[in-house]
């Protein structure tokens, strides 16, 4: 099969790591999801990745109930360091080297983020993590993965999230909702389809970095993504 894309960073949700779980790490989700990313490494594709927090965040939410919005935020960032360590070991048992790169200073746990050795690394076919998401808050790891994939030179940010695409409307609170096969971001913003934050789509459009979201859970999507296969909804210029 003939691979399009040679660079690429894939945002991985946090919230879908979860699987069928209340929040945490699902192994079996985490697991499939790994062999898909060495499957696509193998190949020769360079590979950024952005991983969210959602998963760690919402099991510890109740309890930021009321909580400077700041503070919240960083403790959100943190819950990404966690999940980049389990996806760089689970990456590390399917033969694939990965480097954490953090936002946020913790030098003891992962190196900080440096552009020019974050690509070295992606010439030398190493996975980059980026953990910590933009180092601010108020922002999302969605922002998180357009800077850097604009950093990175990347050809396009793959969104693997828990629906299959963009929809006309939520799907998850309309059922009539339809599905995009593709979509203009002018036409994504001014419609406000909320499966990506405003910040990321401007980003990405300012850069003309197309979007591809797909979901984690359907097997080879991350495959056919990869190849410039119809999947899920493209967001173009
Ligand atoms: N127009 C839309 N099309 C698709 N999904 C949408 C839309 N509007 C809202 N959503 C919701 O966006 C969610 C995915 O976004 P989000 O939770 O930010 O994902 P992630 O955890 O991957 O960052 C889905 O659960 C979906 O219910
Ligand atoms: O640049 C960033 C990225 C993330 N976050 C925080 O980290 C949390 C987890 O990220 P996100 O919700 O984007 O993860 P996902 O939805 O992918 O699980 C967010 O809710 C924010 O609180 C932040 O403050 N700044």
């Amino acid at each position: 099969m003939a691979i399009s894309y040679k660079r690429v960073l894939l945002k991985l949700s946090g919230e879908a790591l979860m699987g069928e779980d209340a929040f945490g790490i699902n192994r079996a989700t985490i697991i499939r999801m790994t062999e898909e990313i060495a499957e696509v490494a193998k190949q020769g594709v360079e590979l950024a990745i952005v991983i969210g927090g959602g998963n760690i965040f919402r099991g510890i939410a109740p309890g930021a109930q009321g909580m400077d919005r700041a503070t919240a935020d960083y403790m959100g960032m943190l819950a990404t360091v966690m999940n980049a360590l389990a996806l760089q070991d689970a990456l590390k048992n399917h033969g694939v080297v990965a480097r954490v790169q953090s936002a946020l200073n913790i030098d003891q746990v992962v190196e900080p983020y440096i552009r020019p050795k974050a690509l070295r690394y992606l010439e030398e076919k190493k996975v980059v993590i980026f953990a910590a998401g933009t180092g601010n808050p108020f922002f999302t790891t969605d922002t998180a993965a357009a800077l850097r994939g604009a950093e990175m030179g990347v050809e396009i940010v793959l969104k693997a999230t828990k629906v299959d695409g963009i929809y006309t409307a939520d799907p998850k609170k309309d059922p009539n909702a339809t599905r995009y096969s593709r979509i203009t971001f002018d036409e994504a913003i001014s419609k406000r389809l909320e499966v990506m934050d405003a910040t990321a789509f401007a980003l990405c459009r300012d850069q003309k970095l197309p979007i591809n979201v797909f979901s984690i859970n359907k097997p080879g999507a991350l495959k056919r993504a990869v190849a410039g296969e119809d999947e899920g909804t493209l967001v173009h210029i």
